[in-house]
């Protein structure tokens, strides 16, 4: 019995000293004028197990002692997180020494598998721009293909064709049950990878499909690099397939009838010396890119349009108002959907408030003044959770927690949310490029299907899906579970009618961010 208590005895203290000697070392390590330390309970420990609540970490924090910017330690690292919305250009400012460009290409390799050349152009100095030129330069280098333009609008034109066809087929067949997501994963899979790789599109075989739905959810193993072929064995070998299919589409000059996009991106490898198959492994990235949000934003917006019988009768009347009727055929010019359809554009941005997950993140390349105020030092990370933006009351008041679909309709005498503090595309040099794209795309696919269909839920009420396992690598939450609806045509005077989808060319962008607008 003795030597049970001194045992224990020993092993409380040896736990009480080591307390004891963390706090001290995070207390001496802590510069005064840094941002406050908080979640020092365990010292370096006690955040990493907030961080298993996600977002509601950042929130509980942010409501806890409601500073402007704080400090996380954990061990070998210090995160910067950004709570208020007036510091965030402050940050995005600073874009070579609040840089995401370093963790871009660690993530890049991690995620893409490259050879290790490949892996060293990504890190490598380029003439005129430094280190890190790869991703630097990479959103110069696809910027024309993205931007309002000719280019963009000949991929999006493509993509609300191959949308148009899958609302015809439907229409052909209903009415008829189905799963949503389950139905939008695979049509908004196949409208996106159409537009952006074109006739030789490899996402055609089943098989690359089924491989990229089989990778996506290891992503976070691979980017932290945890044992990946032991944790994340089905995505590696999946990724392997994926790169396969991908090396055969670039060999076989697949890309020269692609998008602007593809071309714009492969180009922007040759130009930086990739060889062989890292061309097609570093098109991981862009894949992840094109497909990761989308597909989650089109469920969501399409289910926040369809479930209220008052908000889907405003967004239909808004989308009708936009039919030209003649005799026989409905056409509808998706570029006046973008113009003149402000609710159903409202719930787009409130369903990437609402269901928003991402954290757009930076590395201090040198110690910085935050601010004038706050010191960021060297090596650390600088984290914007679009959470914490995302519920905050100031920037859209008390209504906050709730989806008010004309939140975003701008009106004289409403005050508008802070546009800072919407960060469903991200900012700064982070900022999304393809917003324009998948906006249009999400936006053409929902108004088509609240137009032709009606939707109803075969559990005989709705049931609003929870995202308690959301895969943290995307930006948008995906549900947890279906819903299973029954489509059946819409009965309305357009019933009969042959439908004619055009998209008409436009060198205006929608107002997606704070930086859209002038
Ligand atoms: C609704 C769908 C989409 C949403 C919500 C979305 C959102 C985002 C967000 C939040 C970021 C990170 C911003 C940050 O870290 O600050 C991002 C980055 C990016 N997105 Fe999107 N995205 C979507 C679709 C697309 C599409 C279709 C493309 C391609 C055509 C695309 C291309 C990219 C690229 C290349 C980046 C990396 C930018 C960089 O690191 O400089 N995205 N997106």
């Amino acid at each position: 019995m003795a030597t049970i208590s001194s045992s224990l005895l020993l092993g409380l203290s040896g736990l009480l000293a080591t307390y004891v000697f963390l706090h001290f070392l995070l207390m001496l390590t802590q510069n005064p004028q840094e941002p406050r330390a908080l979640a020092t309970g365990i010292p370096f420990l006690s955040p990493i197990i907030g961080m298993r609540k996600k977002g509601k970490f950042y929130t509980e924090l942010r409501n806890k002692f409601n500073l402007p910017v704080y400090t996380l330690r954990i061990p070998f690292m210090r995160l910067y997180i950004i709570n208020s919305t007036e510091l965030i250009p402050a940050v995005q400012r600073q874009i070579r020494i609040l840089d995401f460009a370093p963790l871009e290409a660690k993530a890049a390799m991690n995620v893409m598998g490259a050879s290790p050349e490949g892996r060293k152009i990504l890190v490598r100095d380029v003439e005129g721009v430094g280190g890190f030129g790869y991703p630097i330069l990479f959103d110069k280098a696809i910027h024309p293909a993205v931007t309002p333009g000719p280019m963009l609008d000949a991929m999006n034109r493509l993509s609300v064709l191959k949308v148009a066809e899958t609302v015809e087929l439907l229409a052909a067949q209903a009415p008829k049950t189905l799963k949503l997501f389950d139905w939008i994963k695979k049509e908004i899979t196949h409208a996106t990878t159409e537009a952006v790789y074109g006739p030789k599109n490899p996402f055609r075989d089943a098989k690359v499909r089924e491989d990229y739905y089989k990778f996506e959810p290891g992503i976070i193993t691979l980017l932290l690099n945890i044992f990946p072929t032991l944790f994340a064995k089905e995505s590696v070998q999946a990724r392997k397939d994926i790169v396969d299919s991908f090396h055969n589409y670039f060999t076989s000059r697949g890309h020269e009838e692609g998008s602007g996009f593809v071309k714009a991106h492969y180009q922007h490898k040759i130009d930086q010396g990739l060889t062989g198959r890292d061309i097609a492994s570093f098109e991981i990235g862009g894949i992840v890119a094109i497909m990761s949000n989308t597909i989650p934003a089109a469920f969501w917006l399409l289910y926040h349009t369809i479930t209220d019988a008052a908000i889907l009768a405003e967004c239909r009347k808004e989308v009708i108002d936009c039919c030209k009727i003649s005799e026989d055929t409905c056409t509808l010019d998706i570029a006046q959907v973008k113009a003149s359809c402000p609710v159903l554009l409202s719930i787009l941005k409130e369903t990437l408030r609402f269901h928003g997950i991402g954290t757009s993140v930076r590395i201090v390349m040198q110690d910085h003044l935050l601010d004038g105020k706050y010191l960021l030092k060297k090596g650390g990370v600088v984290m914007i959770p679009g959470v914490v933006q995302h519920t905050s009351i100031p920037a859209y008041g008390e209504t906050v927690g709730e989806f008010q679909h004309k939140r975003f309709v701008r009106s004289p005498g409403r005050k508008r949310p802070n546009p800072v503090a919407f960060r469903g595309f991200g900012g700064g040099s982070t900022l999304c490029p393809g917003r324009n794209f998948a906006s249009t795309e999400v936006l053409a696919f929902v108004a088509l299907a609240i137009v032709r269909f009606d939707f109803e839920p075969t559990k005989g009420e709705w049931v609003f899906p929870t995202t308690y396992n959301a895969n943290m690598a995307g930006t948008i939450a995906q549900p947890d579970h279906d819903v299973e609806v029954r489509v059946s045509l819409a009965t309305s005077k357009l019933a009969d009618k042959k439908w004619n989808v055009v998209l008409s060319g436009s060198d205006e962008g929608i107002q997606l961010s704070a930086e859209d607008i002038r």
